[in-house]
C-alpha cells in the first residue's frame, strides 16, 4: 500500500489494505425524454425502438403493438423524423436542441448549487440514465436526487423515468439513496419564470398577438380515463400563468400537440386550434409551450415551423413560437429551489 493509499485509509477510519472508499457527496441527476444521436434515419430508428418499445409510452398489449412497431412505424417514420430532425439540428455542437439545453441546464445548475455533484441523462438515447447513475456512484455519490424535467405528471414521462432509475439500481450490489423529485407544474417559480420568459419575448416582437395558444404535448385520451393526472396538472399550470399575466380563457386557450397514432388523444388538438383561430380572423398568433422545459423537434419544428405555416395558410400575418425556459436564469433558479427543497437533510 503506498503513502497515499494509507493515509486516505486513516482519514475513513478503514482497516489497512481496504479499498479507498471516495468521501460521501450528494447528487443531482436532471433527466428529459431524449433524443438521437444525430440527425440520420438510422439513429432516429435506434432512438425511436427504445422510446416506442416502453410500455408506460405505449401500453397496448406486446402481441398487438410490437408488430405494427416493427412492420410500420419503425419503417416508415424514422425518415421523415429524420429529415425534421435536420432542420432543427445544432450544427455548432452537432446535437438537438433538446440535447444542448439540458446540459446547459445541468451546468448552470452546478455553477449555483455549490456542494453537490450535478449530471444530466436522457430518458432514451445517450447518455443514458443507468451509465450516469454509474458514474455518479463512482465519484462517490451515496445520495442522488433524480429530477425529471417534465412540469406536469404523467405516467408516460415522470413514471417512466422513475422506472429506468429503479431498473438501473437494481443491477447494484450498494447502491445509492434514492429521491425522485415531484412534478412542479404549480410550482411559483415555474409559473412565475414561464411569466418572466414570455414577457420578454413579447417586448421583442412589433406585433401584439391577438391569442396566445397554451400548447402541452398531448396523451391518449384513455390514460387520462384511467387515472393519469396529467390533464389536470396542464389544467391548473394554465390557470395559474393565465392569472399571472392578466390573461382570459378566450385569450389564452389550452391545446394538445403531437398526436401520435390513430387513438383519441388529448382535445382540442394544438394544429385545429391554429386552423380555426386563423379561419376566425385571428391574425396574430403567439403560442407557449409550457410543457417543454426545453426547446426540441416538438416546439421548433412542430410549432415554429409546420404551425407557423398552418396559420399563415388560414389566413394569419403574424406568429410566434415564445422560447422554452431553457437556460433562463429563471429556469436555474427555479431547478435550484426544487433541488435545494428535495436534498433537504442532505446537504
Ligand atoms: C404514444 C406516443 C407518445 C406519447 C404518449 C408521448 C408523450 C410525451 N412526450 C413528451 C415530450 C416529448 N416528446 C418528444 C418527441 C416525440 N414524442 C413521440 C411520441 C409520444 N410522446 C414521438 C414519436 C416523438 C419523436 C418525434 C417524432 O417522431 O415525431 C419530444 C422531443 C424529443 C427531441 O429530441 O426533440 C419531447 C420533449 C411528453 C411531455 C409527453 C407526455 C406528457
Ligand atoms: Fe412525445
Ligand atoms: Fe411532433
Amino acid at each position: 500500500m503506498g503513502a497515499d493509499a494509507a493515509s486516505s485509509s486513516k482519514a475513513n477510519h478503514t482497516p489497512e489494505g481496504h479499498p479507498a472508499i471516495p468521501a460521501a457527496k450528494t447528487g443531482v441527476l436532471l433527466v428529459n425524454l431524449g433524443t438521437p444521436d444525430t440527425p440520420e434515419a438510422g439513429a432516429v430508428r435506434r432512438y425511436l425502438r427504445e422510446f416506442l418499445s416502453d410500455e408506460r409510452i405505449v401500453d397496448l398489449p406486446r402481441a398487438i403493438w410490437l408488430p405494427v412497431l416493427y412492420g410500420i412505424i419503425l419503417n416508415v417514420r424514422p425518415a421523415a423524423t429524420a429529415r425534421n430532425y435536420a432542420k432543427i439540428w445544432r450544427q455548432e455542437s452537432n446535437e438537438s436542441p433538446l440535447r444542448y439545453y439540458t446540459r446547459e441546464q445541468a451546468e448552470k445548475l452546478a455553477a449555483s448549487f455549490e456542494g453537490v455533484n450535478v449530471d444530466w441523462a436522457m430518458r432514451y438515447g445517450n447518455p443514458s440514465i443507468a451509465s450516469r447513475l454509474d458514474a455518479m456512484k463512482a465519484d462517490g455519490c451515496e445520495r442522488i436526487l433524480v429530477i425529471p424535467l417534465y412540469p406536469q405528471y404523467s405516467a408516460t414521462t415522470t413514471a417512466s423515468v422513475a422506472d429506468a432509475v429503479f431498473d438501473a439500481v437494481k443491477k447494484m450490489r450498494w447502491q445509492p439513496a434514492i429521491r425522485m423529485a415531484p412534478a412542479f407544474h404549480d410550482h411559483p417559480a415555474y409559473v412565475e419564470a414561464l411569466a418572466a420568459v414570455t414577457r420578454r419575448h413579447l417586448e421583442t416582437l412589433d406585433f401584439a398577438p391577438e391569442r396566445v395558444i397554451l400548447s402541452y404535448h398531448g396523451l391518449p385520451q384513455r390514460y387520462f380515463d384511467l387515472g393519469d393526472p396529467y390533464h389536470c396538472h396542464c389544467a391548473k399550470t394554465s390557470r395559474l400563468l393565465r392569472g399571472k399575466m392578466g390573461w382570459t380563457e378566450e385569450f389564452a386557450p389550452l391545446a394538445f400537440q403531437s398526436k401520435f397514432g390513430r387513438e383519441k388523444w388529448l382535445e382540442p388538438a394544438t394544429d385545429e386550434t391554429i386552423k380555426e383561430l386563423g379561419r376566425q380572423g385571428v391574425k396574430k398568433l403567439a403560442v407557449i409551450m409550457p410543457g417543454f422545459m426545453a426547446d426540441c423537434i416538438e416546439t421548433l419544428e412542430e410549432i415554429d415551423i409546420a404551425g407557423r405555416e398552418t396559420f399563415m395558410e388560414a389566413g394569419g400575418e403574424a406568429f410566434t413560437a415564445i422560447p422554452c425556459l431553457n437556460a433562463t436564469p429563471e429556469a436555474i433558479s427555479m431547478l435550484e429551489m426544487i433541488a435545494r427543497r428535495e436534498t433537504a437533510g442532505w446537504v
